[in-house]
This record gives C-alpha cells, structure tokens and sequence, in this order.
C-alpha cells in the first residue's frame, strides 16, 4: 500500500488518476498566454516543461518566469521538467548544466513539484532528491524510452530502483511497436503499483498506447497527461475527452 503522495491541493496515488497538461511555450509571453484556457479546462496539475523555454540556461529568467508562472496559476500544482534530448526533449544539456538548472529550479520556490530524470549519476541525482525534498518540492522520477517497450521485468527493475533513490513518485513511459508491448507497460504497471512503496506513474506513448492513458485506476497509474492545446508526446488526449473517459472507468 502506498502513501498518498501531496501536491499543493491534490493527491497522487488516491481516487481517479489525476490529470496533467503540459506548457511547451518558448517564450515568458508564449508560457502566460497558455494558462487562461489550460485554467478553464481544469487540470489537477500543470507541467512546465522548461526544455522549451529559451531562458532555461539563465537562472534569472527561469525563476522570473516561473514566479510569473506560479502566480499565474493561482492553486493549480505546478510540476517543472527539465526533460533531456535523449529522453525525447527539447535542448541537449551536459549532465552538469541539467543539474545546475534543475537547482535553479528549486532555489526559484515556484514549484510544487519537480521531475528528476533516473538515468545521470547516481550520486548527483541522489543529491538533487534530497535538495527537492529538503525544500518540501516532491519528487517525480522518470525515465523515457522513444524507441521501444523494455521487458516488464525489466520496467519494474526501473521503477523499483527510482523508489530506492528516494523519489516520491516513480515514472515510466515506453513507445510501443506492438499491442502486446502495451500489455507489457500496463501488465509490469500492475506489478509494480502492487509491490512498490511509492505511486507509479506509467504510459505507453503513441497512438497504440493511447489506452494506458485512460487505464490508469483500473491497472495502477496515478497520473495521466492530457492536452489543452500543444502535446508534449504522442499519444496525448485532449483534457476534454481524458476527464469523461476517466470518470467512466473509476472504480466503485
Ligand atoms: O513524463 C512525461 C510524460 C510524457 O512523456 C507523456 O508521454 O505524456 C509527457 C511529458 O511532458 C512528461 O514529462
């Protein structure tokens, strides 16, 4: 069983999945402009993901921004991700300036939560777990495979081994080449959401794995990523269609 994991004024790991929608705006401008309609469509969380923004680099305009961001939002969580080129972002960063910019990130005090990609040193990210979580900034660790589905065994090794570096919540998504490699994401789902002390967070990416985005109560994903506008992967719902979906298949 796990913990209810608190973001602001949500709870992962409890209830219906929880529904997040992505910012990819370039600018400060582009970033403020998308929130009026993300706020109507009533999201649960917000992701910013800051590989977009062309200030990321600059501490100064990334904590302006993300202060502008907050403020913004008003009480909606707010989740940021640096998410890496090989990991299927936007920017290649040395694994010393992602760091830098996820600190940045922390010191700015505008995020409820931040995403910490497994697959960098493990003393640096065990490092940064621990500067998140001293700063009450909850941890979603991830990791993005853009090409292939790993084996469930092979998954659950990964998700296992986020919740063994610390993180609050352990994430996955995978491309499937195959329906049975969407099996594969939501059978080792099953798994690991059984056997896990953290809430998991999983999808399968693509149009063939569209289904794991609205499967998520029944096989044990917490949060499921949902469109207002632009996608930040394939395979995203728009938030209009996620929200029915998903209250159709809650469990009684
Ligand atoms: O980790 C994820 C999940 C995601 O890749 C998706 O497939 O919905 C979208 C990303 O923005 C987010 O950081």
């Amino acid at each position: 069983m796990q913990p209810v994991i608190k973001l602001r004024n949500i709870e992962l790991g409890t209830g219906r999945p929880k529904i997040a929608v992505p910012i990819t705006g370039k600018t400060v401008a582009d970033i403020l402009s998308a929130v009026d309609p993300i706020k109507a469509a009533k999201p649960d969380l917000v992701e910013w993901r800051i590989d977009f923004f062309d200030g990321v680099t600059d501490a100064a305009k990334l904590q302006d921004a993300g202060q502008q961001l907050r403020n913004a939002l008003g009480d909606i969580a707010l989740l940021t991700t640096f998410r890496t080129k090989g990991e299927g972002g936007e920017l290649a960063l040395a694994d010393a300036d992602y760091f830098k910019v996820c600190q940045a990130v922390i010191a700015g005090k505008f995020t409820d939560a931040l995403d910490v990609e497994r697959y960098h040193e493990e003393k640096d990210v065990k490092q940064l777990v621990a500067q998140a979580q001293a700063a009450n900034v909850v941890v979603i660790m991830s990791n993005h495979d853009f090409d292939k589905t790993p084996s469930a065994a092979e998954i659950v090794k990964r998700l296992t081994s986020m919740v063994d570096y610390g993180a609050d919540v352990a994430k996955m998504a995978v491309m499937p080449q195959s329906a049975e490699d969407v099996l594969t994401l939501l059978s080792a789902t099953n798994i690991a959401h059984q056997s896990l002390s953290r809430p998991v967070i999983t999808m399968s990416m693509g149009d063939l794995g569209k289904v794991t985005r609205i499967a998520g109560e029944a096989f044990g994903s917490c949060l499921s990523f949902a469109t207002v506008g632009a996608a930040s992967a394939p395979g995203q719902i728009a938030l209009a269609h996620l929200r029915p979906e998903l209250e159709d298949l809650k469990l009684n």
